[in-house]
């Protein structure tokens, strides 16, 4: 699904009006009306105080006309008019006067008045304001939005938490509102998913109001988000008369002494995730240890003891996956920098691999184009250098990832794939999976779909859309705290499964 910009949204809006041949304030209508029966689907005209916050933009509007459709229905509401400004959009005047004919009168806010009293117990509708936020909200609504967040009530933004603007970081945190729920228009916005502004949203639902579907199929946007509708598409069965030499054969190189395991689980994921044959490239230390734990797995060992010193195949791999607990010893380095020279194909590097080419920046121009960068937030520093705010680090990781022609996977929450001006924001995962070894199975996994003929921006993708899922099944049997990446590992079959089961058929309704 398609992200889009505020400015997108709002041609989106245009585009509709005209295609259409509706107004706005009908539009307004349609929205609105989307929004009552979301709630009034919920609330079956259960006894709560509705306490609906209003802007004075089109947001407000929104806000204005869920108030007379709560009114009609017979629901106990009060409505502030957060009057931040005299410039008080045309469809907001018009549902104001609407309101007061349904003898419906607001409470005006300004900078003088006195905040107003909220319960644990009462609903917010937060609709102050929308997309159209283009500055910090002045002080005192500021200080309004401070006394919702602190009213433990359960708020419900309209479109968007009011003070959190659509493609940046709030100016001020503490004036932007954090959201119990978020029923957002039409498309999810980019900031629900950057770990800085994702705070301000606890959930979000989409409400679809019939933008219009040409402007929204033609329009190409700077991310996608990325669920089972993107990712199954990209799935490549398995032929019936194909055998393992098909699938590839991978190397994962990694581990050091007292680090083994992230070989181990490397290459169990590797393995799990299809890739034919998978050998493991470890230091001599390591070589008891994993042809015990991984029968299937071959073993290369490097002719020193407890760190790599020296990498070098007898046949040529279909590809490369690197870095996981190799160490940042000065030997190793040499080792790595030389292997980045001698390959050609696209390999996947992690962890140590990652340091170690921050360390050593001339090693970056060898990394052979098209390869997979996962770093975890602190790698990815070392490697792009420290950003102000989440937005400036796409910016550099798509500067990034465009220079040297490389996928990056931005791991966190939401992991976000970078492959030049694009990035692919994932829906699967947990907090259960924060667990060691998590990315060591990330990095085995796609290595594993690359080694099966997977482009690198697909198995990188396709990997972590994988990767969360495993997860999300690992925790529905076992909660957050117990889950170990070996779980994630003996779900990947099950993330597969899930990933490939048919939708069940729809019951057929007698008449
Ligand atoms: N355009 C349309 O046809 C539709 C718009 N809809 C609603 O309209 C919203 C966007 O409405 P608007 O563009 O009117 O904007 P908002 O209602 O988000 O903001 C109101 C206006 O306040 C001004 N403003 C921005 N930041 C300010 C600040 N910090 N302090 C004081 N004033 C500030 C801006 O001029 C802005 O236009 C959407 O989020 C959505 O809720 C929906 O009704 C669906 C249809
Ligand atoms: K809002």
């Amino acid at each position: 699904m398609k992200i889009f910009s505020a400015s997108q949204i709002q041609d989106a809006d245009k585009s509709t009006i005209q295609k259409q041949q509706i107004s706005s304030e009908e539009l307004m209508e349609r929205a609105a009306t989307k929004l009552f029966e979301w709630i009034h689907a919920r609330l079956r005209g259960t006894r709560v105080t509705l306490k609906l916050f209003c802007g004075i933009g089109n947001n407000g509007g929104d806000g204005l006309v869920l108030a007379r459709l709560l009114h009609e229905h017979g629901y106990t509401i009060q409505v502030y008019v957060v009057n931040f400004s005299e410039k008080r959009s045309k469809d907001f005047l018009l549902n104001l006067e609407r309101l007061k004919s349904a003898k419906l009168w607001p409470d005006f806010l300004n900078n003088e008045s006195e905040l107003p009293p909220i319960s644990p117990d009462d609903i917010v509708i937060d609709a102050i304001f929308g997309i159209g936020l283009n500055r910090a909200p002045n002080t005192w609504v500021g200080n309004l939005i401070m006394h919702i967040n602190n009213s433990r009530a359960f708020v419900l933004s309209v479109d968007i938490p009011s003070g959190l603007p659509t493609d940046k970081c709030p100016w001020n945190p503490d004036y932007a509102i954090r959201a119990s729920y978020v029923l957002t228009f039409q498309v999810p916005k980019l900031v629900f998913f950057l770990p800085e502004t994702g705070v301000f949203v606890n959930q979000w639902e989409l409400l679809d109001i019939g933008l219009d579907p040409e402007y929204l199929q033609t329009t190409e946007t700077e991310f996608e988000l990325i669920g089972r509708p993107e990712v199954l598409p990209l799935y490549r069965p398995r032929l019936k008369f194909s055998h393992k030499g098909n699938y590839g054969h991978a190397i994962i190189v990694g581990g050091s002494y007292g680090k083994i395991g992230a070989v181990q689980l490397a290459s169990d994921a590797c393995l799990s995730s299809g890739s034919g044959l998978v050998t493991a490239f470890v230091p001599l230390c390591g070589y008891q240890a994993i042809q015990t734990a991984l029968p299937e797995v071959m073993v290369l060992t490097d002719g020193g003891e407890k760190i790599i010193s020296k990498i070098s195949f007898p046949f040529e791999p279909t590809v490369v996956g690197i870095g996981m607990g190799i160490g940042v010893d000065k030997i190793t380095a040499n080792a790595f920098g030389a292997l980045l020279k001698s390959m050609e194909k696209p390999m996947v590097i992690d962890a140590d691999g990652l340091n170690i080419l921050a360390k050593h920046p001339k090693m970056l121009k060898d990394i052979p184009e098209l390869s997979v960068l996962t770093p975890h937030p602190k790698e990815l520093e070392r490697l792009v250098g420290n950003w102000s705010d989440d937005f400036e680090k796409l910016s550099k990781v798509k500067a990034f990832s465009t220079h040297y022609n490389v996928v990056v996977v931005i791991k966190g929450a939401h992991t976000i794939t970078v492959y030049k001006d694009k990035g692919f924001v994932n829906t699967t995962g947990n907090p259960g999976m924060a667990t060691a070894g998590s990315g060591d199975v990330l990095t085995g996994m796609i290595t594993g779909l690359m080694a099966q003929g997977y482009t690198s921006l697909h198995a990188a993708i396709f990997g972590v859309y994988l990767h969360g899922l495993a997860g999300d099944i690992g925790v529905s049997e076992m909660g957050y705290e117990a889950l170990k990446a070996s779980t994630i590992i003996s779900n990947i079959g099950n993330a597969f499964m899930e990933l490939l089961r048919q939708p069940e058929a729809e019951p057929q309704e007698e008449n």
